[in-house]
């Protein structure tokens, strides 16, 4: 007997983690438009932007205005990526109320990513997390290479645990657990998945599928079964982490809103919308979309 969840929320992570590798900047403009069209296709949570150095990602480094830009929905979270208490200030500059913070499973991606070990960054997100308490700020927090790490290889199921429990017992309400570099197959990601639902409830957490070797529709439809119901994606198919060479982008948005609403699960996403919002930003971009779901609805 499977329990898949009734309903499922997508964290829409395109103008993030799909904007963070670009080899361009897309101006501020294009990210607030995309924003704004994600807004209208139904989507409850847009993760915005980050509020990272600059000088470590440049293709964000317009964040402030960015956020400040888009035109915010009652009911629609937009968080954003802060790595420090630097961060956090800016953040909270321009109003922020949802941040996310973000950490790996594996040391060596870890110290490239965020110059830190997993210990130094949990130690970082301290503050962090206690003033975003006394702020009413909401917290989430990511782990990545939960199925494979670009310097390390293979990443212990355990390491993984580890992190994602000392996330939430800092606070995070909700952890997403990333396969940053796209390496996950179905049963080693449910296998990862039960393990960590173990030390953290399940309500409590997410998957992040890049799609890398096309497995990442597999692995959601792997995790659902075991009864997780965030789910993050991409429109378009974009993202990569400028840190994890060679990984492709996020499992598309519109594959996986078609794939679920074949499924019955509910999302409340308007698929027509997303799919044109889709086709307009690979548009943007310069290049074909990375959907699936999009390819076939514009092939005919
Ligand atoms: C899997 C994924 O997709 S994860 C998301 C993608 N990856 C990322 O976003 C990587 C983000 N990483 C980073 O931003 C960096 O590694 C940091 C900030 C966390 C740490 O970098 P470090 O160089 O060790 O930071 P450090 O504290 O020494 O500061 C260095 C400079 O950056 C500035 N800085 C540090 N944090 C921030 C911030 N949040 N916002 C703006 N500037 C910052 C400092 O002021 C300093 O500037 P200066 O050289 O002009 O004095
Ligand atoms: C922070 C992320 O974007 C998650 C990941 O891909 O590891």
């Amino acid at each position: 007997m499977n329990t898949f969840p009734k309903s499922v929320r997508i964290v829409e992570v395109g103008a993030r983690d799909g904007l963070q590798n670009e080899k361009t900047v897309v101006p501020a403009a294009t990210k607030i438009e995309l924003i704004d069209r994600l807004t209208a296709c139904g989507l409850q949570t847009i993760e915005a932007t980050s509020f990272v150095s600059p000088k470590w990602v440049p293709q964000l480094a317009d964040a402030a205005e960015v956020y400040t830009g888009i035109h915010k929905r009652d009911g629609v979270a937009y968080p954003v990526l802060v790595p420090n208490e630097k961060g956090y200030d800016r953040a909270r500059e321009v109003g922020v109320t949802e941040i996310a913070v973000f950490s790996a499973a594996s040391e060596a991606f870890n110290r490239k990513n965020i110059n830190a070990s997993i210990d130094e960054s949990i130690e970082r997100f301290r503050p962090v997390l206690e003033r975003a308490k006394a702020d009413g700020v909401k917290v989430r927090g990511y782990v990545s290479t939960v199925l494979g790490c670009p310097y390390q290889g293979e990443v212990p199921v355990s390491d993984v645990v580890r992190v994602a429990e000392r996330l939430h017992a800092l606070g995070c309400y909700e952890i997403s657990l990333g396969d940053t570099i796209g390496v996950g197959t179905p049963e080693k990601a449910r296998a990862m998945l039960r393990a960590v639902a173990e030390a953290v409830p399940m309500s409590a957490l997410a998957v992040h599928f890049h799609d890398t070797y096309g497995q990442a529709l597999a692995n959601l439809h792997a995790c659902l079964e075991e009864g997780v119901s965030v789910v993050d994606s991409a429109v378009s198919g974009t993202g990569g982490c400028p840190y994890a060479k060679g990984a492709t982008g996020n499992v598309a948005t519109e594959d996986v809103a078609y794939m679920l609403a074949g499924m019955g699960i509910a999302t409340g996403i308007d698929l027509d919308a997303l799919v044109e919002t889709g086709l307009w930003l690979s548009a943007q971009l310069g290049r074909a979309t990375s959907s699936r779901v999009a390819k076939a609805r514009s092939s005919h």
